[in-house]
């Protein structure tokens, strides 16, 4: 299978934990990691999963990883993922509760991909970072390579009971 990663990354933790999956990925398949400025001049045409991860920043993806889901010659299978604050450790109260109800940047992409061609696979996922410039939270990099895993056999959306 011919998969590619595509990330957008401000202080770098996004770009980790793509990095990781694409490590992990590339054990038993064609995978490519792109940053998504490398991106913008990549041929699609033979990838067969894209997986494409931001940053949440303000309950969205960054705008150039926006542009990049509404690309018009997107297709096949597809899956997103962001990185995002623990909600457990954001004070106060009610700042948590605007955070946790504004949403984050992997279910908005899904929506786009999705609106854009492609045919969603497995569940969204978020990674989680202990500040706004991380580090990452402990694990995070292996369950991203859990995460990535599993997509490759993961049903797809439709085909979900
Ligand atoms: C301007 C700004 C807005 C942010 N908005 C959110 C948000 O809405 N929800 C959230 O969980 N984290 C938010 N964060 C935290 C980011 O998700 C965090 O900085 C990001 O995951 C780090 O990834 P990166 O190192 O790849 O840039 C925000 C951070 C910044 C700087």
């Amino acid at each position: 299978m011919s998969i590619l990663i595509v990330y957008d990354s401000i202080f770098g933790n996004t770009g980790q934990i793509a990095k990781a999956m694409a490590e992990e990925l590339s054990r038993t398949h064609q995978t490519r990691l792109a940053s998504v400025q490398e991106a913008r001049d990549l041929d699609l045409s033979d990838v067969e999963l894209l997986i494409v991860g931001s940053p949440t920043r303000g309950f969205r993806p960054t705008p150039a990883i926006q542009e990049f889901a509404c690309r018009p010659d997107l297709s096949g299978r597809a899956a997103a993922f962001d990185t995002r604050l623990d909600l457990e450790t954001i004070e106060p109260a009610p700042l948590r509760w605007v955070i946790g109800a504004g949403g984050y940047a992997a279910e908005r992409l899904h929506r786009e991909l999705s609106e854009h061609g492609c045919t969603m696979v497995g569940d969204t996922a978020g990674f989680v970072v202990l500040g706004q410039e991380g580090p990452l939270k402990d694990n995070e990099i292996e369950r991203a390579a859990s995460w990535a895993r599993g997509l490759v056999d993961a049903p797809t959306m439709e085909g979900r009971a």
